[in-house]
């Protein structure tokens, strides 16, 4: 767990980070400039807080009022950038073993097992600038995870790889979530991202952090709009495979209530638990369950409220069992159908909008020990 509550100031820029994160991933979103990594330098120590307390799994790393300020080594935090920073001179093995060794703790975890966590066994005699991108960064990962840190700070690991390097690495990424052992704190302005990996989601935005909490309750946040971008506005449904449909290739997945949704082209066993990210643009409206249509996915759910932005659009937030579900409507929509909070409505999903490239086997999501989840972004 990690506990941030600090104000500081870079140059002219303010800070004001407040937030709690659980175990598994904490990610900071926010748009470039936002103030993300002012903050993470501050938890990592490399640059000093006004006021306030950083703690990680109950060790206080800063505390202005108990005049604590742990040095950089002594914070163990395990950091990795979105360039890789190996050594180029010395091969992935001795990479490794340097860090280990440079560590100095006798409880790092094991090279081996390290290395079997990410895949990269048959890496181990080359160098870097012969590695691609995505193998670099699995390295810079393992190299952070021997050093014994207590805490480790992704800070836009994927940020420099195209989008076949990102989706390659993505499933190591799910591995460490839960396999890790250590708080991870993930930044980042990719929402596919933050969505597939985090339990706990902070929304940095202006040098402050405005939201924190369950990753599902922030998305759902219609107000978060302007900070999380109107076009990535989304919202998470869990649940479970209960149906392989071989014949079409579809996968339906029960999200609660005896409702499910038809997701195509799914590599998720009977029975596993997923997260299905659902964007607000990929979702309409009806106010009878439709007939003679080619969307598979109708939900019976209920309005729960209606943004009052200017302009054409707006957005509802509607129940969907006791999960949530965003759609982005016009104004002219939104009144031809008398939408208003409490108003029985179907959600349309068009099965081909849950994008497959995204899935990957997972676990661990917070508030259910029992789930373990594949996203789909
Ligand atoms: N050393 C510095 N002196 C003065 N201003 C700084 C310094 N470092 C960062 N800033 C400013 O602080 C603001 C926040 O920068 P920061 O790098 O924390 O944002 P970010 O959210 O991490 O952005 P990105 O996603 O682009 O990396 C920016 O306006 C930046 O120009």
């Amino acid at each position: 767990m990690i506990d941030v509550d600090i104000t500081g100031h870079v140059g002219t820029f303010k800070v004001k980070a407040n937030f709690v994160g659980s175990s598994g991933v904490t990610s900071l979103f926010g748009q470039s400039g936002a103030g993300k990594s002012t903050i993470t330098n501050m938890i990592a120590g490399l640059l000093r807080p006004d006021r306030g307390r950083i703690a990680v799994d109950g060790e206080v790393l800063f505390d202005s009022q108990k005049g604590i300020d742990l040095s950089v080594r002594k914070r163990r935090v395990g950091h990795v950038f979105q360039d890789a920073r190996l050594f180029p001179h010395l091969s992935v093995k001795a990479n490794l073993t340097f860090a280990r060794w440079a560590g100095g703790r006798a409880d790092s975890r094991p090279v081996s097992e390290v290395v079997e966590l990410l895949g990269i066994g048959s890496l181990l005699d080359r160098r870097p600038g012969n590695l691609s991108g995505g193998e670099r960064q699995r390295v810079a990962i393992g190299r952070a995870l021997l050093s014994g840190p207590r805490l480790l700070l992704m800070d836009e690991p994927l940020a420099s790889l195209d989008q076949g390097r990102k989706a390659d690495i993505l499933p190591y990424l799910d591995r460490l979530r839960t396999e890790a052992g250590i708080p991870i704190l993930y930044v980042s302005h990719a929402m596919e991202e933050v969505a597939r990996l985090s339990q706990t989601l902070v929304i940095v935005s202006k040098g402050e952090t405005i939201a924190h909490g369950p990753v599902a309750d922030v998305l759902s946040r219609v107000d978060l709009g302007r900070a999380t971008g109107r076009h990535e506005a989304s919202a998470l449904l869990e649940g479970r495979v209960v149906r392989i449909d071989q014949e079409w290739g579809l996968s339906h997945v029960e999200i609660g209530d005896g409702q499910s949704v038809q997701v195509p082209g799914l590599d998720a066993a009977l029975g596993e638990a997923i997260r299905l990210r659902i964007r607000a643009r990929d979702v309409a409206v009806a106010l009878q369950k439709p007939e003679g249509i080619s969307i598979r996915n109708a939900i019976a759910g209920e309005v729960k409220s209606i943004s009052d932005e200017a302009g054409p659009y707006t957005e509802i937030l509607c129940s969907a069992g006791s999960q949530n579900v965003r759609a982005r409507l016009t104004r002219a929509s939104v009144a031809q159908l008398a939408l208003q909070p409490g108003k029985q409505i179907y959600l349309l999903i068009k099965s081909v909008a849950i994008d497959r490239r995204q899935s990957a086997p997972a676990s661990g999501l917070a508030n259910d020990d029992a789930v373990s989840a594949q996203t789909l972004v």
